[in-house]
């Protein structure tokens, strides 16, 4: 089931919070959706989930809209909101039973999809326990259990890793990684590593604004427009000699990575090694380095979002 949101927009008094963004997330699809605090996540994950309206714009699955099906939207979604609000005082049984009825799944079908959702989300040794006695990792997994309940074709997931330790954070990522075989996924995080692990997709929000859409290789790409080397040239005159040569953009001390360390930035669709070696070669330099940089996810999210600011 696809997800196709169109020019939305959300004003809250006098903040827009999401300003006109368009997107699409395939059927099968994980999509990673990051942006720094307050750029417009949950709100959008709000929209698409139901929870709120959009001031302007359209979201659609597979052509049940939001404005006049919200009944079946919310049947086709699970939804795993910020924070993970949960009944402490409930036991994991009846807070499942509890957000089944909910979901409007049968009374008769309800314990086999508990007894499923207990073993998908890994809850059995737990699954005796008030939600209060439970770790952050098994309250997560009590939160997806949640949203997956109704056997939903779309999940939206809203920082599901938040709080967990990095054993539990590689086991949820894994379960959201199984799920999204079979299911559509959308999840924020503001872990980039786990966005990159986990999603074929990244949609990149900032200050309510898309600012980048792709997988993470292509916005590697995409944002750098330069391939970077590091150089650790002996030598004199090296930056100058360097700067010289056509397809240099530009020569940047890299002293944290030994003395006579550079990096070069290439012009786009240009390859410096072959020149280097030849004017290293001429000048009787010595190349003790030369080995190509490339920007990590990181970098592209910096780029990106600080640019935005300036917008
Ligand atoms: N109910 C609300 N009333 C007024 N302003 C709101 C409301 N909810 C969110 N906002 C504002 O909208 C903007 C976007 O908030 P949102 O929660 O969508 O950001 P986010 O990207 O999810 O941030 P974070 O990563 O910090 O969770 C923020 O400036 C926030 O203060």
């Amino acid at each position: 089931m696809s997800i196709t949101v169109e020019n939305l927009t959300k004003i809250y008094g006098s903040q827009k919070a999401v300003d006109d963004i368009s997107f699409q997330v395939k059927t099968g699809e994980i999509l990673g959706f990051l942006g720094p605090n307050g750029a417009g996540k949950s709100t959008t994950m709000k929209i698409i989930s139901c929870f709120i309206s959009p001031t302007k714009g359209s979201v659609q699955l597979d052509g049940f809209d939001i404005n006049k099906h919200s009944e079946e939207v919310r049947r086709r979604i699970g939804y795993l909101p910020e924070n993970n609000p949960l009944y402490t005082d409930m036991s994991i049984f009846d807070y499942l039973h509890m957000s089944a009825a909910l979901q409007n799944v049968s009374e008769k079908e309800i314990p086999d999809r508990i007894k499923q959702m207990v073993d998908v989300c890994g809850l059995g040794p737990e699954c005796h326990k008030n939600i209060n006695e439970l770790s952050k990792g098994f309250r997560q997994r009590v939160g997806l259990a949640q949203a997956l309940i109704h056997d939903p074709d779309v999940l939206i997931l809203d920082e599901p890793t938040t709080g967990l330790d990095p054993n539990q954070i590689v086991e949820i990522r894994s379960l959201i990684k199984e799920i999204g075989k079979e299911k559509t996924v959308m999840l924020s995080s503001h872990i980039l590593k786990e966005v990159e692990a986990t999603c074929d997709r990244i949609l990149i929000i900032s200050k309510g604004k898309l600012v980048a859409d792709g997988s993470t290789e292509e916005l590697k790409a995409r944002s750098s427009g330069t391939n970077r080397l590091l150089l650790q040239i002996e030598g004199e005159g090296v930056k100058e000699g360097l700067l010289a040569l056509d397809s240099v953009a530009q020569v940047t001390p890299a002293d944290e990575h030994g003395k006579g360390s550079w990096f070069v930035d290439i012009k786009t669709g240009r390859d410096s090694r072959k020149e280097i070696f030849r004017l290293c070669v001429d000048r009787d330099w010595v190349l003790l380095q030369l080995t190509p940089m490339q920007s990590s996810l990181e970098d592209v999210f910096r780029k990106l979002t600080i640019q935005s600011e300036d917008l």
